[in-house]
C-alpha cells in the first residue's frame, strides 16, 4: 500500500473514494465479499421470480399472456444464474458483479413492469414496488450510482404506468408517489451509508496493516515484515521465473560518532534522510527497503544482476556522500558502506536460505568496513557460497 486516503477522502454523494486506484483496490479486496453477496441475492431474487409464476396463473389462467409472462420471468432467473457464474469466474469479482448486478436490476424492473401491465393489481404491485427498491439499494451489492439511477427510472415508469391505466384515483396516485419516493430516499440514504462505513472500515485496516509493518521513523519496512517471510517469498518468485535477485545490505559508517558529536535528535533526522534516498533510488512496488538495525538497511531486488545491484549501490554510495542532512542550523554528512550479493535462481538448482543470503551481503558489507568505509563490495551468490 503506497497511498494512504483520509476517511475525507471518500467522495460525499457517490460513497466511494476519490482515489481511483484507492477505489480499486477496495473493490479487489471485497471481491470475495461481493461475490458472495451478489451469487445469494440473485439466486433468492431468481427463485422468487419464478415462483411467482403461480400468482400469474391464478391472476390470468392458462393464457398465451400467462406463458409470455412465464418465459419473461425464466429469462430473468437465467440472466441472474448468467451473473453468478461470470462473478465466479472473473480474475476482479467485484467489478464483474456491479455490471451484473446493473444488467440484472435493469431487466427484473423491466419484466416487472411487464407483469403489472398484464396483471394490472396497481395498489398490490405498488407494495411490491417499494420493496423491490430496497432491495435494488440495500440487497443487490452495486454501485450507489447504477442502484438509485436503476430505482428512480423504475419508479418513474410504474408510476407512469399506473397512470396510463386511469384506473387510480388522483388521491391514490399521489399516496403512491410519495410512498415510492419514501422507499427511493431511505433505500439510497442506507445504501451510501453502508458504502460509505465499507471504505472508512478498510481505511482504518490499511492503516493499521501498515503501521504493523513500517518502522515509523523512516516509513521503511520493518523486522517484523521481513520476518513474515518477505525474502524467502522473493526468493521462490526468482526460483520459479528463473530470475536474478540482488540483496543490497547498507550500514551509515560510524553513526555512533555522528550521534556522539551532533546529539540523538540529528541521528534520527539523518537515519531518515538516508532512508528518503533509499526508497527514492529503489522502484516502487518491485524493490523493498527494510530497516534491519539501527543504522542498517535491507534493500531487496527482484529481477536485478550483480552488475546492476552493484551500480545501484555505487549512485546510493555516491548520493550519500554528496549530500547534507541539515539539523536545525547543523549540516552533517554522511557515508555508507554496501554489501551486495546476486543470486541467479531457476527451478532446477536447490533454494537459497534467506538467512544465509542475508548472512552473505553482511559479510560482504562488513568487509567494506574494514577496507575502510564508504565502498561497495558485491559478489555473485555462488562465488560466495564457495568462498
Ligand atoms: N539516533 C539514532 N541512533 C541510533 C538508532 N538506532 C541505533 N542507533 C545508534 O547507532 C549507533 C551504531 O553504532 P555502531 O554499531 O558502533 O556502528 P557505527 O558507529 O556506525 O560504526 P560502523 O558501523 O563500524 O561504521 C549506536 O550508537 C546506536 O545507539 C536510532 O534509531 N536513532
Amino acid at each position: 500500500m503506497s497511498e494512504l486516503q483520509s476517511p475525507s477522502a471518500i467522495a460525499r454523494w457517490r460513497g466511494e473514494f476519490t482515489s481511483a486506484s484507492t477505489e480499486s483496490a477496495f473493490l479487489r479486496d471485497q471481491g470475495g465479499v461481493i461475490r458472495h453477496e451478489l451469487t445469494r441475492s440473485l439466486s433468492i431474487c431468481g427463485i422468487s421470480y419464478l415462483a411467482f409464476a403461480l400468482a400469474d396463473v391464478a391472476h390470468l389462467g392458462q393464457s398465451s399472456q400467462t406463458l409470455v409472462l412465464f418465459l419473461a420471468r425464466l429469462a430473468i432467473a437465467m440472466v441472474a444464474l448468467t451473473g453468478i457464474v461470470l462473478t465466479r469466474r472473473s480474475a476482479n469479482p467485484a467489478k464483474t458483479a456491479y455490471r451484473a448486478a446493473t444488467v440484472f436490476t435493469s431487466l427484473a424492473m423491466l419484466t416487472f413492469l411487464l407483469v403489472v401491465y398484464a396483471r394490472g393489481e396497481l395498489l398490490l404491485h405498488g407494495m411490491s414496488m417499494a420493496i423491490m427498491l430496497i432491495i435494488v439499494y440495500l440487497f443487490i451489492p452495486n454501485r450507489l450510482r447504477n442502484a438509485t439511477i436503476v430505482a428512480l427510472c423504475a419508479s418513474a415508469s410504474f408510476l407512469a404506468l399506473v397512470y396510463s391505466f386511469g384506473t387510480v384515483s388522483a388521491r391514490q396516485l399521489s399516496t403512491m408517489t410519495m410512498l415510492l419516493l419514501l422507499a427511493n430516499v431511505f433505500g439510497a440514504v442506507a445504501a451510501r451509508r453502508n458504502a460509505r462505513l465499507a471504505r472508512r472500515q478498510y481505511w482504518t485496516q490499511q492503516i493499521l496493516i501498515n503501521q504493523s509493518v513500517r518502522d515509523p521513523l523512516t516509513g521503511a519496512f520493518n523486522r517484523r515484515h521481513l520476518n513474515a517471510g518477505l525474502l524467502d517469498g522473493e526468493i521462490e518468485s526468482a526460483r520459479r521465473r528463473n530470475a536474478s535477485l540482488t540483496i543490497i545490505m547498507c550500514d551509515v559508517d560510524s553513526f555512533k560518532s555522528i550521534n556522539d558529536t551532533h546529539g540523538h535528535q540529528a541521528g534520527d533526522a539523518l537515519l531518515q534522510d538516508v532512508a528518503r534516498l533509499l526508497l527514492s533510488m529503489t522502484r516502487d512496488g518491485i524493490d523493498t527497503v527494510v530497516r534491519y538495525g539501527g543504522e542498517e538497511f535491507l534493500l531487496i531486488l527482484p529481477d536485478t544482476t550483480l552488475a546492476d545491484g552493484r551500480a545501484l549501490a555505487e549512485r546510493m554510495r555516491t548520493r550519500l556522500a554528496a549530500a547534507n542532512s541539515q539539523h536545525g542550523l547543523v549540516q552533517i554528512s554522511a557515508t555508507a558502506s554496501f554489501g551486495v550479493v546476486s543470486a541467479r535462481l531457476s527451478p532446477e538448482l536447490p533454494g537459497i536460505a534467506s538467512q544465509a543470503l542475508i548472512a552473505h551481503a553482511d559479510e560482504l558489507l562488513y568487509a567494506a568496513k574494514r577496507n575502510g568505509r564508504n565502498r561497495v563490495h558485491a559478489r555473485e551468490w555462488e562465488a560466495a557460497g564457495a568462498a
